[in-house]
């Protein structure tokens, strides 16, 4: 899996690898320069076969420094490049100013008309290179007005690339840093944002995805895993998992037994999803468990998945007296009974999945639950959800990100499963799932695994499915979650436009083929 790095993270690994005497910042300067104009003409070949206009926009650090590389190397390639700093010259840091003494061209002092003036004529194969801000953003970014109506033009407006992140957006967050009570202006969207060594946690969270349109990642010559202390492990972008399989000849038992608790009559079409999503990642057996005026409802409609009766919560701790009962899927559906059934289901022990009404029930007294979750369990909250069991964490989530690095999704979960004292999955396109041992991943449905299909009434609740099924199945919970998660986007993805929640468990056998033949 690869990493996702922080700005501090990423700059351990660059101060450990210039101790150690393996490279000099120069020379990750002149690299991440070449990556980005490399990147460019990769993806646009027009600028790789003639020279063209490129405005370029240095900030006060760094990400300025790689700006006057680009501006040079460009310049090597006979473009015409006008340069603009915002910031003081002088106060650049050693390898910035040694770039901007070697830009052999006009420094212009970054002023809204100057800029307005040279962006004028630019057409759609010409560029503007925003080298502003990068990982060390601390503030509100304000002005830029010309630049931002530049890159807004219509049709023939010039390609904008973003080194390392777009400037205003937080490289840890992906949030867009603004002051309290001011609307908070999205940063210039580039078309193309090259980052260097690896991803940061921001391209993958939040408004990053949109802010950076595509993200390419390029190696400086840094160590690839650097070994550098940190007192939390990684954070990993959730990519493809390793295949899992039944096993040749094992019984139906010996892949579990999973129980999802459906609510009243009327209400049972959330928890008959989450069934067939547990049986169609391949728990053993999958049963809705109802209360009896429940049953005629869940007959007329389930085959496969079969029914269980349990009335309140004296029948649920009867039903499960019966161990073979493994995995237990509380939530979608659930109702009012959802408080009286959830500790019943926790004391129990088994790896449990809570979602949708399983957390609303103890909104106002999150407490109650806390002491009753082991780490066996699996919570999948969406944001609203997620703020019912945990207000506080999701208060400091919702308070304005005025400065950076701002306080982050991944920060919230994170925080959230040391709380619970287990795994939890915060939904949306930019899922974060975190262990309490802190294993963290996101899973990213952006750039080439984008899927706005599942923005559609019924799909946690398959996705807890999906959570329960591999749990029956006897994994892990973080693996569980992680897994789940993938398959999820994959389905969907594979199913693609008209997709509603009853397809995604019917496109999971592709998916899961696939995942088997992969090497
Ligand atoms: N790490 C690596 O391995 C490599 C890193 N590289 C590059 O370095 C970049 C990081 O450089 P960096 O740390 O100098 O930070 P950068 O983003 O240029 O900004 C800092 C300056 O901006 C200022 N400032 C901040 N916010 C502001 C605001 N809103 N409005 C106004 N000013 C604001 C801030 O001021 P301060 O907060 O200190 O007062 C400071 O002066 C990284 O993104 C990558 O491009 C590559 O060369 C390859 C190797
Ligand atoms: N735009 C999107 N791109 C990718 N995934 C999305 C998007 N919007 C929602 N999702 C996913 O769809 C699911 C919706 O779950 P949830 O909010 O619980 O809805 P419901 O209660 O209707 O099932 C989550 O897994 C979420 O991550
Ligand atoms: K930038």
């Amino acid at each position: 899996m690869a990493d996702l790095l922080t700005a501090a993270r990423m700059r351990a690994i660059e101060n450990a690898a210039i101790k150690a005497g393996s490279v000099t910042g120069a020379q990750l300067m002149e690299s991440a320069g070449e990556c980005v104009l490399a990147a460019i003409l990769a993806r646009w070949p027009g600028m790789a076969a003639a020279p063209h206009r490129a405005l370029v926009l240095c900030g006060p650090g760094n990400n300025g420094g790689d700006g006057f590389v680009v501006a040079r190397l460009l310049r090597g390639r006979g473009w015409t490049v006008a340069l603009f700093l915002a910031g003081d010259a002088d106060r650049l840091p050693p390898d910035a100013r040694a770039n901007h003494d070697r830009w052999d061209g006009a420094v212009t002092p970054y002023e809204d008309t100057a800029f307005a003036r040279e962006a004028g004529p630019l057409g759609p194969q010409d560029l503007i290179l925003d080298a502003l801000f990068g990982t060390g953003l601390t503030r509100p970014v304000d002005g830029f007005e010309a630049f931002r109506a530049a890159a807004q033009r219509g049709g023939g407006r010039p390609k904008v690339v973003a080194v390392d992140v777009p400037s205003g957006l937080c490289s840890d967050s992906g949030r867009v840093l603004h002051r309290e009570g001011a609307p908070a202006e999205p940063p210039v969207r580039a078309d193309l944002t090259v980052s260097f060594h690896a991803e940061k946690q921001g391209h993958r969270l939040a408004d990053g995805p949109d802010a950076c349109g595509a993200i390419q990642v390029a190696p400086i010559g840094l160590p690839p895993r650097a070994d550098i202390a940190a007192e939390d492990s990684p954070v990993t972008l959730n990519e493809r998992p390793e295949a899992f399989d039944k096993g040749e000849g094992a019984h139906k038992y010996a892949h579990g037994h999973a129980i999802v608790l459906s609510g009243p009559p009327g209400t049972g079409g959330a928890a008959r999803l989450a069934a067939r999503g547990a049986l169609r990642i391949g728990a053993g057996l999958v049963s809705v468990c109802c209360e009896d005026a429940a049953v005629p409802e869940h007959a007329a409609r389930l085959d496969a998945v079969m029914i269980k009766r349990a009335n309140g919560a004296d029948g649920l701790a009867r039903l499960l007296e019966d161990s073979r009962l493994n995995a237990l899927c509380l939530g979608p559906g659930l109702g009012q009974g959802a408080r009286d059934l959830v500790p019943v289901a926790l004391k129990a022990g088994r790896a449990t999945v809570l979602d949708a009404d399983a957390l609303t029930a103890f909104a106002g007294d999150p407490g109650a639950l806390f002491g009753l979750l082991h780490e066996n369990a699996v919570l999948t909250p969406h944001a609203g959800e997620f703020g019912r069991v945990f207000p506080d964490i999701a208060e400091r989530l919702a308070a304005t990100p005025d400065h950076g690095p701002a306080f982050s999704k991944i920060d919230a979960v994170r925080e959230a499963a040391k709380h619970a004292g287990c795994t939890i999955l915060l939904k949306g396109p930019d899922t974060v799932i975190a262990a309490p041992d802190g294993r963290c991943t996101v899973n990213s449905a952006h750039y080439d695994r984008a899927a706005p299909w599942l923005a559609t009434a019924g799909t946690g609740d398959v996705l807890a499915g999906f959570v329960t099924g591999l749990l029956a199945q006897g994994m892990e919970a973080f693996d569980a979650a992680r897994i789940a998660a993938w398959l999820h986007v994959e389905a969907a993805r594979r199913f693609g436009p008209g997709l509603i929640s009853e397809d995604l468990p019917e496109a999971l056998p592709a998916c899961l083929r696939d995942l088997a033949a992969a090497p």
